[in-house]
């Protein structure tokens, strides 16, 4: 948006003092204009700037933001969130690309700025957090588990940020339970046929016109197989996870990794 649009939004709501002041990062990508049409529809959320490549970060500043959605490119979502942080904004991250040494840099960023919020959420679909955890939970009990997430083709990145948290999950719970690798036989594959290995877990990427996001858990023992799939067929799917993040990362200082730690799931 340009510094004037910006502005006028600042002014239009300082009229509304009690409501969450969240501005968007990427406003105009397919995420970021989703989330800031799910800001504009809840209630007690007032939607203050939306940003995008060439715009200023100063733009949340003079907005006076509380909140930002970032859903913008793996390269900038960490000096994006720097700077939130920075400013004493708390931040909701979908954008992907957060490795170990990305989100322990975080952490010690947001112990000098106590009080501050991130929640970095590979997945905001409730039925992808879903899947994520049963796949935790059933790793220990198979020989083998490999996964195969399915998106569409305009994705930069891969595997999915929601497959390598997955493959991690996995990957410590057979750890935790002494299970090793999956056996596999393969001794010549030049062409990477059998796909990225993430914490010792297969994860193969499929990108294919017509798809959003999907992601299967494939388990196999001798005589049978359990397969845990998701499907998010249209992006609305991701909103309420992020509403639900906005609203609860002003109480949740610090660094939270995935929206599990928001959900009363039960398991
Ligand atoms: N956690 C979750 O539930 C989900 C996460 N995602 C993740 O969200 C991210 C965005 O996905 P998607 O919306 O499909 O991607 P898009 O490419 O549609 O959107 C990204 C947007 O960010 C903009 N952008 C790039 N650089 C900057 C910058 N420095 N500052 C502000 N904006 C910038 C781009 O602008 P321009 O095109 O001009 O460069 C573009 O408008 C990806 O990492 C994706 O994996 C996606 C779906 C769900
Ligand atoms: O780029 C996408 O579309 C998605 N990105 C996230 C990921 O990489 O896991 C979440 C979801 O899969 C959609």
């Amino acid at each position: 948006m340009t510094e004037r649009t910006a502005t006028e939004t600042t002014t239009a709501a300082a009229t509304s003092a009690s409501e969450l002041r969240v501005a968007v990062l990427g406003a105009r990508g397919r995420m970021g204009s989703e989330a800031a049409q799910a800001v504009r529809r809840a209630d007690g959320l007032q939607l203050v700037a939306e940003l995008d490549h060439e715009d200023s970060l100063e733009v949340l500043v003079a907005a006076d933001a509380q909140v930002v959605i970032d859903f913008t490119v793996p390269s900038v979502t960490e000096h994006n969130v720097r700077f939130a942080v920075e400013h004493g904004i708390h931040c909701v991250v979908g954008t992907t690309g957060w490795d170990h040494e990305a989100l322990d840099r975080t952490r010690a960023l947001l112990a000098r700025h106590p009080g501050v919020g991130v929640l970095i959420a590979p997945n905001f679909s409730i039925g992808a957090v879903l899947a994520m955890r049963f796949s935790a939970q059933a790793a220990r009990f198979f020989e083998s588990v490999e996964i195969v997430e399915l998106h569409h083709p305009d994705k930069v990145d891969a595997p999915s940020g929601t497959a390598a948290r997955t493959a991690a999950l996995v990957g410590e719970a057979r750890r935790a339970a002494g299970v090793g690798p999956s056996p596999d036989a393969t001794e010549q594959d030049p062409d990477g046929a059998r796909g990225a290995l993430v914490d010792d877990v297969r994860v193969h990427s499929v990108r294919l016109r017509g798809l959003v996001a999907h992601q299967e858990t494939l388990l196999g023992s001798l005589g049978e197989q359990l397969t845990i799939r998701h499907d998010s067929f249209d992006r609305v799917s991701f909103m309420s996870g992020v509403v639900l993040g906005v609203r609860q990362v002003v109480s949740h200082p610090g660094l939270t990794h995935g929206l599990d730690d928001y959900l009363d799931l039960g398991l």
